[in-house]
């Protein structure tokens, strides 16, 4: 069995991803992108295409993670890299502060200078981007993104696959359903339903685009 870390994407998520597990001391060996992504990213060579994480496994890799920005897409790929036996490991920078109150799930990005307050939990597969701060007994769903430098109030739950994008401000106690996109600077003052696409101060639902 390897002691090595195998990294899902090349991009700049990924980037960010592969210093965070090097902060904590951990070796990425590979990097899994697409047909289009570069052959080195940071340092760490990478194979094209899904289909090496099969052989990789075979070799006695067994710990991965899913660094894809996309939320219903990391969701997908971190089930069929469960399913070849790899375990989801955290990338939880040394300069976040996580409050040891706090459960953190797997597959788990916390950047640096992230804030997790009393009593929160982080679910699997979600990201706490960079300066981000989720306060007291937050909820933030699997597979969610909470972008850069968003700060949540306390008592606020983001659905899963929801993504705020980056700046914005929920008060105290808001519910955001799934699968909700917030654009940047959005100031979220009440609960948002499912599938719903916000933006702007406060945030109201965006104007479909023209077909
Ligand atoms: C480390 C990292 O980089 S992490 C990644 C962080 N990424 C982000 O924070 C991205 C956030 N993305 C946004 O804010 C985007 O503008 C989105 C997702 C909300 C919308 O993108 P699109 O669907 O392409 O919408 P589009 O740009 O066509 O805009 C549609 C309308 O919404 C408005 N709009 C778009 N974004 C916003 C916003 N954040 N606030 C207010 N209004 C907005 C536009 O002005 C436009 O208005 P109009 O119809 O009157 O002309």
């Amino acid at each position: 069995m390897s002691d090595g870390l195998i990294v899902i994407g090349a991009s700049g998520h990924a980037k960010v991803c592969i210093e965070l597990l090097r902060d904590t001391g951990q070796h990425v060996s590979f990097c899994v992108g697409g047909a289009d992504s570069g052959d080195i990213c940071l340092g760490v060579p990478v194979l094209h295409g899904d289909e090496h994480l099969e052989a990789l496994a075979r070799q006695g890799f067994r710990r991965a993670f899913v660094a894809i920005g996309a939320n219903a897409l990391r969701q997908r790929l971190a089930a069929a890299v469960r399913a070849l036996g790899f375990e989801l490991v955290n990338a939880v920078s040394p300069r976040a502060m996580v409050s040891p109150s706090a459960t953190i799930g797997h597959g788990v990005a916390i950047m640096a200078g992230a804030v997790i307050n009393a009593d929160s939990s982080i679910a699997d597969l979600a990201i706490i981007n960079t300066a981000a701060s989720v306060d007291h007994d937050g909820v933030i769903g699997e597979a969610a993104h909470i972008g850069p430098q968003c700060g949540l109030a306390g008592n606020v739950h983001v659905g899963p696959r929801s993504f705020l994008g980056i700046g914005s401000r929920v008060i105290p106690g808001v519910s955001i359903g799934a699968d909700v996109v917030a654009g940047a600077g959005s100031v979220i003052i009440s609960n948002v339903a499912q599938n719903a696409r916000i933006a702007g101060i406060p945030a109201k639902t965006m104007r479909k685009k023209a077909p």
